[in-house]
């Protein structure tokens, strides 16, 4: 059977429902298709449960610091991991829920449940139909990318989506990869109780954020307990005993590591392989990604590629703008492009990370001259009182223009302070008129104004 729409969404993650919606509220009819559960990664598996538990990760660790702050807690402080989990099923549940009715309640809009792939550039077969519309909308997201590992596949290892279902603290895991979604893992699972290890291949973690940033945050996660093997090379696993060995081959340290679990975090991989994509002429880089030009368009009229699957972002907020670009484009007459978005992302380690616009080996790259100024929120009156003081804040600027070109904010409430400086970037605004605002008193966001008079040639 063959239905045909005005537009087709392929994916209901962060860009293909707004997409869909808007699309059936101008007036076309459009079939959404989603073959696993929407929302996506991020509301199933991805920020909604992670930022759930590592809410619980951090009620647990001022429970046990409460003493600190003259709060007695009688009886020490436990993690039901069960409630844990529970409490983030509800959370993540009901976002689910909301998606799927504000979807199936959209008028001239239609839920399909399947797996999409092309037949040909404005054909998609789902089951056993078949769906046509002049004007196809990718949204396909990505998933946890499970390398060719030395007895990987003897082990049973855990991604961000299986690790979830633990509704019982590991007694040892053992993370691969210490970038963003390692470390939101390892240091929730030490605050939950369980021993801790980020095994890397790098020199350092986050080695995309300036080095001083990859040292503090190392640092803030030794304090808590997670050890850190650096350097690791010829990974592989072997089952010992009921627990798993991990093969290290360290520059230092023993050779192997053992632990109850063990949690693959190295890197995230497009759902194009099983889409079709060359039935319809779509192209795609080396890597799998979807390439689009400024606007989004793939090689192919009348196909658009958003969020994850197109290789330009990998947040929600960065899917959720490439709905509004081609949304603004397609229907508005308004002309928003990609290029026009600066970079700006958190880690949600505690403290966390807020970051924006270029790191200052980025800037130097680019061959700016640059001015930094830094300074550790152990100065910053607001942290200090909260008794949360690690970390440091940073600013690079351009020596010649004035322009803003970056910052990071790794402290207490520093996901939500970066977004000063998001909006400055983003008006134009210069280092100096930062220097001559009054902000509020006592927040973090107050040094902002004293970071930018304390800006030095580096
Ligand atoms: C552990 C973790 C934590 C994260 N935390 C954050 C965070 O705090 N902040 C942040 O901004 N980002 C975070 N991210 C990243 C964020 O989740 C993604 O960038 C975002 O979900 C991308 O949205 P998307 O719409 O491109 O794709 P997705 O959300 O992946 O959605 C794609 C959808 O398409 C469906 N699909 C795929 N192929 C087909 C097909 N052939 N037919 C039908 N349906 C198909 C999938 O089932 C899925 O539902 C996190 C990611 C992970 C893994
Ligand atoms: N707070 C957030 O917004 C947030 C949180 C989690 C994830 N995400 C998104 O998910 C994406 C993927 O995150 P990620 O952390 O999985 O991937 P990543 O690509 O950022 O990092 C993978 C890490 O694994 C290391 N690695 C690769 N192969 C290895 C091996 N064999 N052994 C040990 N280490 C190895 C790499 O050196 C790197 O440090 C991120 O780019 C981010 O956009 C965002």
């Amino acid at each position: 059977m063959s239905t045909s729409y005005d537009a087709i969404v392929v994916g209901a993650g962060q860009a293909g429902p707004s997409m869909a919606v808007r699309l059936a509220t101008a007036g076309m009819s459009v079939a959404i298709v989603e073959r696993h559960l929407v929302g996506g990664t991020c509301v199933n598996v991805g920020c909604t449960p992670t930022k759930a538990m590592v809410a619980s990760a951090y009620a647990a660790h001022l429970a046990r610091r409460a003493g600190e702050l003259g709060v007695t807690i009688p009886g020490g402080v436990a993690v039901d991991m069960a409630a844990v989990k529970a409490r983030k099923d509800r959370i993540a549940g009901n976002s689910r829920r909301n998606n799927e009715t504000w979807l199936e309640s959209t008028n001239r809009l239609t839920l399909i449940r399947g797996h999409a792939r092309f037949v040909g550039p404005g054909e998609i077969a789902v089951g056993g139909e078949t769906l046509t519309a002049p004007r196809i909308f990718l949204n396909v997201g990505g998933r946890a990318a499970t390398p060719d590992m030395p007895g990987l596949s003897e082990i049973d290892y855990l991604t961000n989506s299986t690790i979830l279902d633990l509704d019982e603290v590991p007694r040892r895991l053992i993370v691969i990869g210490g970038s963003y979604i390692g470390l939101e893992f390892a240091q929730m699972f030490r605050r939950f109780g369980a021993e801790v290890v980020v095994v890397e291949t790098a020199p350092r973690i986050i080695a995309r954020e300036d080095e001083e940033v990859s040292a503090a945050v190392q640092k803030i996660l030794e304090e808590d307990g997670v050890a850190f093997r650096l350097n690791a090379s010829c990974i592989g696993f072997e089952r010992r005993d009921g627990e798993i060995a991990a093969m290290v081959d360290c520059t230092a340290g023993a050779p192997e590591e053992t632990g109850s679990h063990v949690l693959l975090a190295v890197g995230r991989r497009p759902n194009t392989d099983d889409l079709g994509l060359e039935r319809a002429g779509v192209e795609t880089d080396a890597r799998g990604y979807i390439v689009v030009d400024d606007e989004l368009q793939t090689n192919v009229d009348g196909i658009w590629a958003l969020g994850d699957c197109n290789g330009r972002g990998a947040f929600t907020h960065t899917a959720y703008n490439d709905f509004e670009i081609v949304a603004a484009n397609l229907l508005d007459g308004d002309r928003r492009r990609l290029s026009d978005r600066f970079p700006v992302y958190a880690l949600y380690t505690d403290p966390p990370l807020g970051r924006v616009g270029m790191t200052e080996a980025q800037a130097r790259a680019a061959g700016r001259r640059i001015k930094v100024a830094t300074r550790p929120m152990s100065r910053v009156g607001r942290a200090l009182e909260k008794g949360e003081s690690k970390g440091f804040m940073k600013a690079v600027v351009d020596a010649d223009t004035d322009a803003i070109l970056g910052a990071a904010v790794l402290g207490v409430g520093g996901d939500e302070a970066i977004h000063g400086l998001l909006y400055a970037m983003q008006g134009g605004m210069r280092a100096d008129v930062i220097r001559r605002t009054t902000p509020i008193h006592p927040t973090v966001a107050e040094l902002f104004p004293t970071l930018m008079g304390d800006l030095a040639e580096a």
